[in-house]
């Protein structure tokens, strides 16, 4: 599956931008020589250099070749790069798509020119493997900018369009989330080796437990608490360790935690 529309340039090559640039090219929608990838360090990309993608660490020349270009630096990096590329936007063939926490539409707009056509993507790192759960938005009521940007997500994962005001909360639950379950996932696994199970065997049967329990709410559309019951036996083991690990705080750790990342994420750009 193709995608009959032209290059892509992703500014910021880290953790996401490389975790989106390969998803887009697992999915089939690009291919690497379509996919412009810079940071200042680009000898870093060199084995992507070499896997065919366009490598780079000039972000203005980065530019003028795309059509689309993808904001992925750190908010505190951004002014500067927003100042490098001004001169290369073109509003009528370029849309900007920030996957930056904290900064708006506007920001971006403030930053660079009045005219800047720009959607907000919050994706996380399993975009990679195509199972992200990416949230999208924008200020400017351009349906084909959102229907563009919803298509590209669409092949590496799930998408939800959302209020730009919800940015930060999408933030916190879905792309900070990604680390909250995993670190669940971890500590399930230490529980299995203290049980008896091999670090490994315990993290890999911890990991499918978790899968097999967040597909249980995706494929039936069921409801926590209804397949919860499902497994707690009266006066039985489950019940026993879930009222355990609520006496230490299990649910109240994850919704502080989770209003903490978004409070943060609201503040990384303005605090910088
Ligand atoms: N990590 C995640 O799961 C998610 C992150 N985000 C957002 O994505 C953004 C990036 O996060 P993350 O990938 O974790 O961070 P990283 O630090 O891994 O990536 C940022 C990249 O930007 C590059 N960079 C910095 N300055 C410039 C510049 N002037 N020109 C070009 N490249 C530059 C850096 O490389 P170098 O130093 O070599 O220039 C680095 O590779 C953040 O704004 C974050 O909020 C959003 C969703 C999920
Ligand atoms: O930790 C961060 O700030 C970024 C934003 C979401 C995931 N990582």
């Amino acid at each position: 599956m193709q995608n009959s529309t032209a290059r892509i340039a992703i500014l910021g090559s880290g953790n996401i931008g490389v975790s989106l640039a390969k998803g887009l090219v697992k999915a089939g929608f690009y291919a690497p020589a379509d996919i412009i990838l810079t940071r200042r360090n680009s000898a870093a990309l060199a084995p992507l250099a070499e896997a065919g993608y366009g490598t780079s660490a000039d972000n203005l020349a980065a530019v003028r070749e795309a059509d689309i270009v993808v904001l992925a630096v750190l908010p505190q990096q951004l002014n500067k790069v927003l100042d490098g590329i001004r001169e290369g936007l073109d509003a009528d063939r370029q849309l900007l798509i920030s996957v930056i926490s904290g900064v708006s539409c506007q920001d971006i707009r403030t930053q660079t020119s009045a005219d800047v056509r720009v959607v907000r993507a919050m994706p996380n790192t399993a975009i990679g493997i195509g199972q992200s759960m990416t949230c999208i938005a924008s200020d400017q009521d351009r349906e084909e900018d959102l229907t563009l940007v919803e298509k590209l997500f669409d092949t590496v994962g799930t998408t939800v369009r959302i209020n730009e005001e919800l940015m930060t909360s999408a933030t916190a639950l879905c792309a900070c989330g990604v680390a909250f379950f995993l670190r669940a996932i971890r500590a399930a696994s230490q529980g299995g080796t203290e049980i008896g199970f091999h670090a490994p065997d315990a993290l890999r049967m911890a990991a499918q437990t978790a899968k097999g329990a967040a597909d249980l709410l995706l494929q039936l559309a069921s409801h926590p608490e209804q397949e919860i019951d499902k497994v707690t036996s009266p006066k039985g083991c489950t019940i026993a360790g879930l009222n355990e690990m609520e006496h230490h705080g299990f649910s109240s750790a994850l919704i502080k935690g989770i209003k903490l990342s978004a409070d943060k994420a609201g503040r990384l750009y303005k605090d910088e």
